[in-house]
């Protein structure tokens, strides 16, 4: 899908600014890998003449991803795990799903964790993770004494049963 063409119900893509920083500089832009994929995928950005990062059983890692971009305001940016690496490695994200707020301009990076059992190889350009551009809602909090009553009430935590 070009940068340009509507989405499946006919809106129009938001467009992002995106700035490559010099230890991605080789590596291409973040893309949506069919048609109708919901995440941008991320990659590792290392630098060409790094050595692999290697993931202990149990370490984690903040990855960067030689990308920084301005949203447009009232949008966030939610970096998810690829669901490929977490079935086969047991590699995901740890903070998932982070969150890039709309006025950060600095380099996205990605915690990573190895959940799995051997060690893992982040190779510069990797695909480790995807991005989800979507529209935020802000609240306005109005204190209150009293809130409305529900027929859940305070219930939850598996009130309902299994
Ligand atoms: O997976 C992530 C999550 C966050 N960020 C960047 C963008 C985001 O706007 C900023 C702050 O993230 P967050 O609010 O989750 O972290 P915090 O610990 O609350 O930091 P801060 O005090 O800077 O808000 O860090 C990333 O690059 N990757
Ligand atoms: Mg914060």
């Amino acid at each position: 899908m070009t940068a340009d063409a509507g989405d499946r119900a006919g809106r129009q893509p938001v467009r992002v600014a995106v700035r490559r920083l010099a230890h991605g500089a080789d590596l291409a832009l973040p893309a949506y890998e069919t048609a109708g994929a919901a995440g941008l995928d991320l990659r590792a950005a290392l630098g060409v003449t790094a050595d692999p990062l290697v993931l202990a059983p149990g370490a984690r890692a903040l990855v960067p991803t030689g990308l920084a971009i301005a949203l447009p305001p009232g949008y966030e940016a939610q970096v998810r795990p690829r669901s490929g690496l977490a079935v086969r490695l047991g590699l995901t994200v740890l903070n998932s799903p982070g969150t890039v707020d709309a006025d950060y301009r600095g380099e996205i990076k990605v915690p990573l964790i190895n959940h799995g059992q051997a060690a893992v190889t982040i190779e510069h350009g990797m695909r480790i993770a995807q991005m989800v551009i979507a529209p935020v809602t802000r609240a306005t909090l109005v204190e209150a004494a009293e809130l409305d009553a529900t027929a859940r009430g305070e219930g939850g935590f598996g009130s309902t049963g299994h």
